[in-house]
């Protein structure tokens, strides 16, 4: 199943639709009004003009519910704190109008080439690159004092692994993950504002790296609380996640784990 999400940032979803479908591109509506499901397409969609011109990103749809999920409203200062390639940071400036500020964050130096080149030829103008650790460009937030009213933590996970190097998940890649995705977790939580909302997303179904996490972040601070997100989503299997308020789309569409919470003292 392949997807696209339409740059409403540059052009009017239907306009595009009628665009592609002259070139004999068949598109399927979505749950989105600016998404659509590709049924068949002579050309690999990747590689059209208008994914040149930055009119649309392949993604899938289940990863553009975390963006939805975190709404951030126009003129906001978020941070995404794994932010390469860029499928949800695009989106996130979508969303904002490419008003406001966002901060993107990732430890990857070839990954961050992929989500320059993204924002370049999206037309993203609200957003600042930052190729560091999360762990320790905190740090200099922290001193500074840079707090933000919304953070999208789309956590490396075993469903990534999978997906970028197809071997098999051993149970200490999980172990590995969850432990990683706990401290990345931590840092959102330090660095959001007081009221501010830090949505939680993975592609990995295992409880270790989800459910588990949340609970561990719940139970450790008290500054923290889950906030229950609406399963508004039609057209994709999404069901409750093992916390209640939580969400978790499943097979055949692309599995996701997505928790909201809010900071409730600084
Ligand atoms: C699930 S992928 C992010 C996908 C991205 N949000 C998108 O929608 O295109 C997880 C990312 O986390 C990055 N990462 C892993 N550990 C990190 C850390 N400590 N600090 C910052 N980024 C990290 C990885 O390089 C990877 O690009």
């Amino acid at each position: 199943m392949q997807y696209i999400r339409v740059n409403t940032l540059k052009i009017n979803p239907k306009i595009l639709k009628k665009r592609l479908e002259e070139k004999n591109v068949i598109l399927e509506e979505t749950f989105l009004h600016y998404a659509f499901k590709v049924i068949k397409s002579p050309f690999s969609i990747g590689c059209t003009p208008e994914y040149l011109f930055g009119y649309y990103i392949p993604q899938s749809t289940s990863s553009m519910i975390p963006p939805i999920v975190l709404n951030p409203e126009k003129n906001s200062f978020v941070l995404d704190m794994c932010a390469a390639p860029g499928g949800k940071t695009t989106h996130l400036a979508q969303l904002m109008e490419n008003s406001g500020t966002i901060v993107a964050v990732d430890i990857s130096k070839s990954r961050i080439k992929a989500l320059k080149s993204n924002i370049n030829r999206m037309g993203i103008l609200n957003t600042i690159i930052i190729n560091k650790d999360m762990r320790i460009f905190k740090d200099y937030l922290l001193k500074n004092n840079i707090l933000f009213d919304k953070i999208l933590l789309d956590a490396p996970c075993t469903g990534n692994i999978v997906k970028d190097k197809n071997r098999n998940v051993s149970k200490e890649d999980i172990k590995y993950c969850s432990l990683r995705q706990k401290e990345l977790l931590n840092i959102g939580i330090d660095l959001l504002k007081e009221g501010g909302i830090l949505v939680y997303s993975t592609c990995s179904a295992e409880e270790e790296e989800n459910e588990e996490v949340i609970r561990y972040i719940l139970n450790k601070r008290d500054d923290v609380e889950l906030l229950p997100i609406e399963n508004n989503f039609k057209k994709i299997n999404v069901i409750g996640g093992g916390i209640e308020g939580t969400l978790r789309v499943i097979p055949p569409n692309e599995p996701f784990f997505i928790a909201k919470l809010r900071k409730i003292k600084s």
